[in-house]
């Protein structure tokens, strides 16, 4: 990738679904190329652990995924874990109430293909697979977040509406790991494809680095991991990280 300077003082942000992986029709769906947690295991030794996941998704969903010690930040920043190897951070935030996730749930019912993702603080209303139920979702989620609009948003993401406790995103996510060892005094590149990246990416750049959409980068998962490939220290005898 051009312009960026050399990869070994850089702090990596990488989101997950539409930048490391290709969308799928459902969250359970997406495919995970078989080399990518071993390549983000040995960038992230490269950078001396100044490599994270920042994604939308809860923590227990990226250690599925990428079952490999890296620092990691879920729930757009709700849930922050940069020490791979230490509990996650509990930020204190509210959780929806259940009455809106059964309302949601009774929507999705009435859309067949429609599903509710729940997160630690909130949930997701997907319509990938139901297009025809967005407008509702929205206006539903909507009308049950100006119950207590203090304390939640409505996020926006790819065929979905997620309802989000304020106080955490990947913007804030960011800001934290950025502040502390082994992320502090590197130059911060975050990667993103989505709406919801963009605070993240904001971030970086203010901090000096770079925020970059992953369409305009690099045009697909498929480039961006080979470009981190090559970045990378190559893998031990039989694919074995170092
Ligand atoms: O921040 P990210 O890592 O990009 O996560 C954002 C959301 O991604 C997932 O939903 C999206 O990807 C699914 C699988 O490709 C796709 O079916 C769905 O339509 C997309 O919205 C995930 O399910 C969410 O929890 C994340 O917040």
């Amino acid at each position: 990738m051009p312009g960026l300077g050399p990869i070994g003082r850089a702090a990596l942000l990488l989101d997950f679904d539409g930048t490391l992986v290709e969308i799928a029709a459902r969250p359970d769906a997406v495919r995970v190329p078989p080399e990518l947690p071993g390549l983000l295991h040995r960038l992230a030794d490269e950078l001396s652990g100044a490599l994270a996941v920042v994604s939308g998704r809860p923590l227990r969903d990226l250690d599925h995924f990428l079952p490999v010690p890296i620092a990691m930040a879920g729930d757009h920043g709700a849930s922050l874990r940069p020490d791979p190897l230490a509990p996650a951070l509990d930020p204190r935030l509210p959780h929806a109430p259940a009455a809106w996730r059964a309302r949601a749930a009774e929507l999705a019912g009435r859309h067949p293909g429609a599903l509710i993702e729940d997160k630690e603080h909130g949930f997701v209303f997907h319509y990938r697979q139901a297009p025809d139920a967005g407008p509702e979702a929205q206006a539903l989620l909507a009308s049950l977040i100006a119950e207590n609009p203090e304390a939640f948003t409505l996020l926006e993401a790819r065929m979905a509406w997620e309802v989000r406790p304020r106080g955490a995103s990947k913007g804030t996510a960011v800001s934290a790991l950025m502040a502390r060892p082994p992320f502090e005094g590197r130059v911060p590149v975050f990667i993103g494809d989505d709406v919801t990246d963009e605070e993240g990416m904001e971030v970086a750049r203010r901090l000096g680095g770079h925020g970059l959409r992953l369409q305009d980068a690099f045009g697909s998962p498929a480039v961006l991991r080979d470009w981190l490939a090559q970045a990378a220290a190559p893998p031990g005898p039989a694919g074995t990280t170092p």
